[in-house]
């Protein structure tokens, strides 16, 4: 079975990437792009989903909502109050969803998690395979060395990113703090300047620079007396998080309602 895959904020880095990966999923047959949607009254209304990003005409006219669209799973990477309605959409109409857009507060991430009541849905912060997997040597590093080690998160993005930290550099202080048992509320500092006084032990320091076209790149580092370890992640493609959110696609069909997550796909729990 050929999964049919709908694409919200296909104008987009994430959506034009999506494309990309649909085609190679196409070719595969394991899922295809079969509804493009854009933001109502957007120029891009209409036009040839292929041509616009970039891969040759496709066929699959681009539609402004998703009432004109036919498919199996949605894939969301948009901001997130287009998130919130597209996930109720979903909600509503018993179609499964993967949620790849970051930057919610928490009552909105709240709301947004409620459609998993209903439909499956996948919800990451980072859909590489290779995020996913630092997650577990996180939670591994964390439960060796958090004792002794003051933990520092750095991460870099292009210039055209609106929210920090990033949702993955948040996710590692997450893993981070659940091996350790800490309130990730209680320990984050997020930035520092002027006179911040002595580091406090169980604190978890997050650190952002903007610019260029850098794709992603995290870099968690355990600071001990004589010693540190760093883990680290770079994207250099976004095909690195498509192909991890059409894979998400497929693997949600069938499933039951509920909320999962880029390890529940890649089998690392
Ligand atoms: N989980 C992961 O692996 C990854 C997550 N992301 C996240 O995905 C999101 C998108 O990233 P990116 O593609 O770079 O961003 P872009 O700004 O390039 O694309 C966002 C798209 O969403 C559309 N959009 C935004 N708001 C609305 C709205 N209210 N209604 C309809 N459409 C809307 C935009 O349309 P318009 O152009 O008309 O405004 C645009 O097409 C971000 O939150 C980012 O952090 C990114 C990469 C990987
Ligand atoms: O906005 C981006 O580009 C990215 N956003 C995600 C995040 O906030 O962690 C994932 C990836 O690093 C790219």
């Amino acid at each position: 079975m050929t999964v049919k895959v709908a694409v919200t904020g296909f104008g987009g880095r994430m959506g034009r990437s999506l494309a990309e990966a649909l085609t190679q999923a196409e070719a595969a047959g394991t899922a295809k792009l079969s509804a493009a949607i854009v933001r109502p009254g957007s120029s891009l209304t209409g036009a040839d989903a292929g041509e616009v990003a970039g891969l040759g005409r496709n066929g699959v006219a681009i539609v402004d909502s998703l009432e004109k669209a036919d498919f199996d799973v949605l894939i969301d990477f948009t901001a997130p109050a287009a998130t919130l309605s597209n996930a109720a959409y979903c909600a509503a109409n018993q179609k499964a969803i993967v949620i790849g857009t970051t930057g919610f507060a928490a009552d909105e991430k709240t709301q947004m998690l409620q459609a998993a009541d209903r439909v499956p849905l996948c919800f990451a912060s980072n859909f590489s395979t290779g995020v996913n997997l630092c997650f577990n040597l996180l939670e591994t590093a964390a439960r060796v060395l958090g004792d002794d080690a003051d933990i520092e998160i750095v991460e870099a993005h292009h210039r055209h990113k609106v929210d920090a930290p990033s949702g993955t550099a948040l996710s590692m202080g997450e893993v981070i703090a659940d091996t350790l048992e800490r309130d990730l509320a209680k320990v984050a500092v997020y930035g520092r300047e002027g006179q911040t006084g002595a580091r406090e032990r169980e604190t978890i320091g997050f650190a952002t620079v903007r610019g260029g076209d850098v794709v992603g790149e995290h870099t968690v580092s355990f600071l001990a007396d004589g010693e540190r370890v760093e883990i680290t992640h770079k994207a250099s493609s976004r095909l690195a998080f498509s192909r991890g959110a059409v894979r998400a696609a497929v693997w949600l069909i069938g499933r039951n309602a509920g909320h999962y997550d880029m390890r529940d796909v890649l089998g690392l729990k």
